[in-house]
Formats: C-alpha cells, sequence, structure tokens
C-alpha cells in the first residue's frame, strides 16, 4: 500500500497530458485557452447610443431655442444624414450615432413637442451617453491571453468580438464501465439480493460538473470474459473509470481483467479511508482508475484523485486545497489517511456524522472533503486541516 502523496505523485507522472485544439466555443466552457486572441475588429465597431434619446452636437447647441428633430435611428439601423447644427435625431440604445452628434441626451431629460425638442437638465455634459468605437477592445489589441480559464463570460465576451471557435486544451474522453451482480438500474422493483446503481449517475454528474459529457457506460456482470470484453471496447478512452471489484474477494476480478487487456498497473491500494483498494494503471492510448464499489469511496476518489488527472489534461488546477480550523476535536485511527464529508462554517469545518463508505446520506450534503494526515491519531477544536472545496 501507498500513502496518498505518493498516490498523487504517481497519477501525474502517468496522466496523459494537454492535447490543444479548435473547439466551438461553447464546447470550450471550462477550459483554459490554447492560445492568445487579438481581437479581429474593433468593439464596439461603431460609436453608439448607451440610451434611448436623442442624439444632438453639443459644441453647436444654443441653449436658448429648441432643437429640431430630423430623424430617428434605431438600432441595427444606419443614419444617411449628417446633423446639422441645431439639430437633433431620435436615437435608440444600441443605435449608430449619427454624422455630425457628439452627445446623446436620455428621454427623460428632454421636452418634446412634435418636431421641437428641448432639454430640460441644465448640467448635460458633452459627449454623454456616447460608446465610442474600439472603447472596449481595439483592432489588433490583445483580447483574451493563453491560459485564461474559459468561463460564460468568457465565451459571452468572444462571442461579441465575432468569433466562434476558440484553441483549448482539450478534456480527455472518458468511459465508465460499472462492475456488479447486484446492480438494477433506479425505477425497477428492487429484488432480494439487488442494489440500485448509483455510481454511474453521480460519476457522470461529477464529469457534468467540469463539463465532460461521458461518452459510454457500460455495466457488467462480475463474470471475467464480460469485464475483458467490456474494458476492450473501452480503451480508446482517454480515462477509463470502473467501478466496483478491485478488493480481495473471488469475484474482484477488475485488476486481472485490466492486466489481460495490457494495461499496466502503477498502483493498486492507498493507505486511505475510504477507497483503500483503489486501483491505477496505464496504456498506451490513456489511464484507467479502478474504484471501489462503495459508492462514498467512488466519489471522494473522483475529487481527489480522477480530478487531479483530468485537471493535466485541461491544464487546470481542480483540487484547491485550503486549511481550514476544525470545529470540533475528531479521533481516527493512525496509518490511514482520512477523506471525511464535511461543511465549511463561518468559523471553520465541521466533520459530518455519518462517513461510512457505502453511506451517501452525508455527503450528499457535504460541500467540502477534509483530509486527515496519515499518521495522525487526534485533531483537537482548532487544529488546521486541509479542505478540498467542491467546485
Ligand atoms: N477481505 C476484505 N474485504 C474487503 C476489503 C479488504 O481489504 N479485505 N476491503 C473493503 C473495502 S475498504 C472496500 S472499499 C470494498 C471494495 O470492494 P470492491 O471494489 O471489490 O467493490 P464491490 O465489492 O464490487 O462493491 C463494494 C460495495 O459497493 C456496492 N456497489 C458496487 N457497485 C455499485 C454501484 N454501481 N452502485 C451502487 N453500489 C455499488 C456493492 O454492492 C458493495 O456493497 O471491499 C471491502 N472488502
Ligand atoms: O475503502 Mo473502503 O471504501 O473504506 O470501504
Amino acid at each position: 500500500m501507498i500513502s496518498v502523496s505518493e498516490a498523487i505523485r504517481l497519477i501525474k507522472k502517468h496522466a496523459i497530458h494537454s492535447n490543444s485544439g479548435e473547439v466551438p466555443l461553447l464546447d470550450a466552457l471550462g477550459c483554459v485557452a490554447a492560445e492568445s486572441i487579438l481581437a479581429l475588429t474593433d468593439t464596439p465597431p461603431f460609436d453608439n447610443s448607451a440610451m434611448d434619446g436623442y442624439a444632438f452636437s453639443y459644441e453647436h447647441w444654443d441653449k436658448t431655442s429648441p432643437l429640431k428633430i430630423v430623424g430617428e435611428i434605431q438600432a441595427g439601423t444606419k443614419s444617411d444624414y449628417t446633423l446639422k447644427t441645431q439639430e437633433a435625431s431620435r436615437i435608440f440604445t444600441g443605435a449608430p450615432v449619427p454624422e455630425g452628434a457628439d452627445t446623446v441626451v436620455m428621454q427623460e431629460k428632454t421636452d418634446r413637442k412634435e418636431n421641437l425638442l428641448i432639454i430640460t437638465d441644465p448640467n448635460i455634459q458633452a459627449n454623454l451617453n456616447i460608446r465610442p468605437q474600439g472603447s472596449q477592445t481595439k483592432q489588433g489589441d490583445l483580447a483574451l491571453s493563453k491560459d485564461q480559464l474559459i468561463t460564460p463570460a468568457t465565451i459571452s465576451y468572444l462571442a461579441g468580438m465575432g468569433l466562434d471557435k476558440i484553441k483549448v486544451y482539450k478534456k480527455p474522453t472518458v468511459g465508465i464501465i460499472l462492475t456488479g451482480k447486484e446492480l438494477i438500474k433506479p425505477g425497477q422493483t428492487l429484488e432480494k439480493g439487488k442494489i440500485y446503481e448509483s455510481n454511474g449517475i453521480g460519476l457522470q454528474a461529477a464529469l457534468r460538473n467540469l463539463h465532460i459529457e461521458t461518452a459510454s457506460i457500460l455495466t457488467v456482470d462480475d463474470k471475467e470474459e464480460e469485464l475483458v470484453n467490456a474494458i476492450k471496447k473501452m480503451m480508446y478512452f482517454d480515462i477509463l473509470i470502473l467501478t466496483g471489484g478491485v478488493s480481495v474477494g473471488e469475484y474482484d476480478l477488475v485488476p486481472a481483467a485490466l492486466e489481460q487487456c495490457g494495461v499496466k498497473k502503477v498502483f493498486h491500494k492507498i493507505k486511505q479511508k475510504p477507497g483503500k483498494p483503489i486501483y491505477f494503471g496505464v496504456h498506451s492510448k490513456g489511464i484507467v482508475f479502478g474504484l471501489p464499489g462503495n459508492p462514498a469511496a467512488v466519489m471522494s476518489s473522483f475529487y481527489y484523485y480522477i480530478q487531479t488527472a483530468i485537471g493535466l489534461f485541461m491544464k487546470r488546477d481542480l483540487v484547491k486545497k485550503i486549511e481550514l480550523p476544525l470545529d470540533k476535536e475528531y479521533t481516527k485511527r493512525p496509518g490511514l489517511t482520512y477523506f471525511l464529508n464535511g461543511k465549511t462554517t463561518q468559523t471553520g469545518v465541521e466533520i459530518l456524522s455519518s462517513q461510512l463508505s457505502y453511506m451517501l446520506n452525508s455527503f450528499a450534503v457535504a460541500d467540502c472533503l477534509v483530509e486527515l494526515e496519515e499518521d495522525k491519531e487526534f485533531f483537537e477544536k482548532g487544529t488546521l486541516v486541509d479542505v478540498l472545496k467542491f467546485i
């Protein structure tokens, strides 16, 4: 059995590193830009109005007499006239400012009688309510730096500059194999000896949280031939995740089946709780995690180990730990690192009550994993501990 830190070191050594490629803008959500982007055009592309109101030339405005309204410009249209002295144009938010105008007054600050306009606010300033061409980004400016995380706002920003694709570090492809004769789908009637399969959807949800769609999920019986066939079908994924069948019983066939398929074991078993029998291996096209079947072990292994690997593909640090004081004292067995589900509070972190690896009732309401170091047994109230907040 190896330590948690050695397991992380080995995953970092063997996980296949980032691969970049162009993707449609929406698919870049949650990815990191693999190129810097220079603005192709000025944004905004033309001087336009920030308000619904009237455009006029402040410079030539005679405040003692009304302005004459000579036209109207809607957003999406353009004006074909140049305003002369003491002329104004009705204008709407986003519409191009007509030639000859340098200021827009919002309609609430005017009094209009037919086509005559009086500006009622004496404090109007020149250039008010005009959004100048290129005031956000000028053609050729650095619009986005390489290595920037793409958020919904980044996507909107880039689309606003006319981009529909971007080069990013690609998300890994992920396949899942669920093993166990006892598994039936939620929604079916439960027979004695069977349980509802829940790891598959849990892993899919955890992946979707990182904007990764699982390409394929297979459920197989604990039969070597079935398992080998399923593994062979799924070996083209960057990351293959199996659940169940990694312990020591006669029906724990995953490590042997992986070996038959040419997967090279990197480690099997970590000094930790839950998820002690976790398996990690490599083959020419990808990496393989064999997670124990217990649902809490699946979840904590995902957050800690699989997110580390996914982060390497995507050039993102997905396992960010913070230090928080324990709200209450805690005693554990020495010799194993504990990953406990917890809840962050105003003052620190609370370790939730039910922590056995077959139970998810407290994990279901947790917002973090608390990592308690291998060698220590007693943690007094206020001890600073590593906390991995869920994304
Ligand atoms: N003699 C020993 N027995 C066990 C040891 C050990 O060291 N010596 N380790 C225990 C620990 S710790 C764990 S964790 C489990 C891991 O067992 P497996 O990886 O072989 O997993 P299974 O036996 O197939 O399943 C464990 C548990 O999880 C349930 N399960 C499986 N798949 C699903 C699923 N998709 N959805 C929901 N629940 C699932 C399964 O029914 C079992 O109850 O081994 C201990 N034993
Ligand atoms: O490692 Mo197991 O997941 O404790 O039951």
